[in-house]
């Protein structure tokens, strides 16, 4: 997928309209031009509509510093783009006294690869535009796109990334991305009459972000996922539908969520770069993105942040959750404490046992946790006490699903909410890297920190993905929770996919040392992923997980989950064999302070 900067942006509908848009980064012209816009008006339009994650890009030309430091810090934006004959030594001072991102722009000529290794290791990325007697930018005049793969291999030699600006059109986008730009930036292929006209926005955006298309209507992906629930359910998952379509367009929706994202649990969170373990290992440089930074310690908050502000659009003030390793079960008791809902948490009785402290945790919150002895008193058994408890209660209550399974549309809902994961990862590491990551990894239980690290990264067909699945003690053993490796197709939980099951059909134990990995069946969303063969998924098994834990606390100083730890044991098999100028992400997804217990019997069982 494509970056894309839109810019010259002057009213505060240009501004609406770019929020709604694919953008990555919105630009505002503070130079000569009939784009100029005050700093007033950005501060004002930034303060009434938030800009969630899209980065606000001030644009000057040839300005003094001191003008461009006052402008940018009154209009609150996070970077600016060098337009004119800056030099090396300008952007060495404005980089020195602020801590804004810069992009410098560099106008195409024969020169241009000379100019651009003079701003090696100052800048943050480039445009490379065309100028013309009429001005330094913003003339809508393109240039011979054959240049572009020249000023990316530069660019990415360099660790940052280069957009394509210049006379770029609906008409004329497709040939330019034939050339496979990091990025494009538009202001005048995007206007009509004077303004920005948001169905040009769309088709370059439907271009350069050419979406992958699932679920289809009856949701389903491929032939996984549907609704396969009782009659008395039907109504509730209409209902749920349509107050979510209705929320996936309302800005105000986005607004409150990114603001409860951001301030509540600390979004964007950091992606930060392993060297030790890289250098351990002697192969790829290794990135991880910490969602254990998250409140409560997981990913599991995005999304239940996300659902507990549609049951308060819905009008529903109960909350019931199922879950396996009680992350879950915390962020649902966190959200409701936090929205004033009330909630029950169904959770297998072996698991209140794996995991006592969050059981103490969610009840602290103010939550009932249900003790379920059922079946084998795991994530299995919660889910289907939640689902009947709901079904009884359906007028006044919300089913907070934990991860992308049971029916359409919740597999889409928990995707869409965990996505943020994988588009912020993918637009930290294109700043930091000039690139995007060879492979992608994430540990696998019912899908939900794997679908959102990998959703935005599914049409980037040169990225790897590897979804890791828990192999207990070994796939050839009963005892693993390997779903995708060794289960066949059936229903669970209202969706068809992969499952574990006996000649007959029953639905057999899994086993992981993970609670939260361990559950027999998987989103339907992987199903499908593992079928098309666009996510390679593996196994790994208790014993290489509880060594990959190991290695992170001892060379990186961070504790990850036994679930995330899964997803690091692949990293320690593939990680040696690649290049170092490779690059491996992986999603962190919990911290490991709730194992600590099942990491120290572990341990001393071992000794
Ligand atoms: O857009 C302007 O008016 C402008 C004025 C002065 C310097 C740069 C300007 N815009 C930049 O030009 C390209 C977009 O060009 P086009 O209109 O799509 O051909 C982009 O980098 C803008 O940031």
């Amino acid at each position: 997928m494509t970056l894309i900067k839109f810019c010259g942006t002057r009213s505060e509908e240009d501004y609406k309209a770019a929020l709604r848009s694919k953008a990555d980064f919105i630009g505002f012209i503070f130079a000569d031009s009939k784009r100029r816009v005050t700093a007033t008006q950005v501060k004002a339009w930034k303060t009434s509509n938030t800009p969630g994650s899209k980065k606000l890009i001030g644009v000057f030309v040839n300005e003094s510093p001191e003008v461009i430091k006052k402008t940018a810090q009154q209009a609150g934006i996070d970077g600016i783009q060098l337009h004119g004959s800056e030099t090396p030594e300008d952007v060495k001072n404005l980089k020195k006294e602020t801590s804004l991102t810069i992009f410098k722009t560099i106008h195409h000529s024969s020169k241009a690869l000379e100019q651009m290794k003079l701003f090696e290791g100052m800048v943050d990325g480039y445009i490379i535009d065309t100028k013309t007697p009429e001005g330094w930018g913003g003339t809508g005049t393109s240039f011979d796109w054959e240049a572009v793969p020249a000023y990316s291999k530069e660019a990415e030699e360099q660790n940052v990334f280069c957009l394509i600006a210049g006379g770029i059109t609906p008409d004329n986008i497709k040939d330019l991305l034939a050339f496979k730009p990091h990025g494009i930036d538009v202001s005048s292929g995007i206007e009509s009459d004077e303004r920005n006209d948001e169905r040009k926005m769309m088709i370059m955006s439907e271009a350069a972000k050419k979406s992958y298309q699932a679920p289809d209507a009856l949701g389903r992906y491929g032939s996984f996922g549907g609704k396969y629930v009782p009659e008395t359910l039907m109504y509730a998952l209409e209902e749920l539908e349509e107050a979510y379509k209705s929320i996936k367009e309302d800005e105000q929706f986005h607004n409150d969520l990114w603001k409860e994202l951001s301030e509540y649990s600390g979004r964007p969170t950091a992606v930060t770069y392993a060297e030790r373990l890289t250098e351990h290992f002697g192969g790829a440089r290794i990135y991880l993105k910490r969602e254990d930074l998250n409140h409560t310690g997981a990913h599991k908050i995005n999304n239940a942040l996300g659902q507990a502000l549609l049951a308060k659009k819905m009008g529903k003030n109960q909350i019931v959750a199922e879950t396996g390793a009680g992350q879950h079960g915390v962020a649902s008791a966190t959200v409701a404490a936090r929205f004033g809902l009330s909630c029950k948490v169904f959770m297998g009785a072996e698991d209140m046992k794996r995991q006592e402290l969050n059981v103490f945790r969610m009840r602290l919150l103010g939550a009932e946790v249900i003790e379920v002895t059922s079946g084998g008193r795991t994530l299995k058994d919660a889910t289907n006490e939640a689902i009947r408890h709901w079904v009884a209660n359906v007028e006044d209550t919300f089913y907070l699903i934990g991860s992308v399974v049971g029916p359409h549309p919740y597999p889409m809902i928990v995707r869409d909410f965990q996505s943020v994961i994988g588009s912020e990862s993918r637009r930290q590491l294109l700043e930091r890297t000039g690139k995007l990551p060879d492979e992608v990894v994430a540990c696998v239980g019912g899908g939900s920190n794997a679908i959102g690290m990998f959703h935005p990264f599914l049409e980037d067909e040169e990225v790897k993905l590897t979804g890791v699945e828990a192999a207990g003690k070994g796939v050839d053993t009963s005892l693993h929770a390997a779903t995708l490796s060794k289960g066949r197709k059936g229903v669970l939980h209202g969706s068809l996919s992969y499952l574990l099951q006996d000649e007959d059909g029953n639905i057999t134990e899994p086993y992981s040392i993970s609670a939260g990995l361990d559950y027999p069946g998987i989103g339907p969303e992987h199903a499908h992923l593992h079928e098309t063969k666009r996510v390679n998924y593996v196994p790994a098994t208790d014993s290489e997980a509880m060594a990959a834990l190991e290695t992170l606390c001892q060379l990186e100083g961070i504790l990850p989950a036994v679930e995330t730890a899964h997803a690091l044991a692949h990293v320690e098999k593939t990680a040696p064999k690649m290049n170092k100028d490779e690059i491996i992400l992986v999603c962190l997804s919990g911290r490991g302070d709730k194992d600590v217990h099942t990491i120290q019997n572990v341990l001393e069982e071992n000794e």
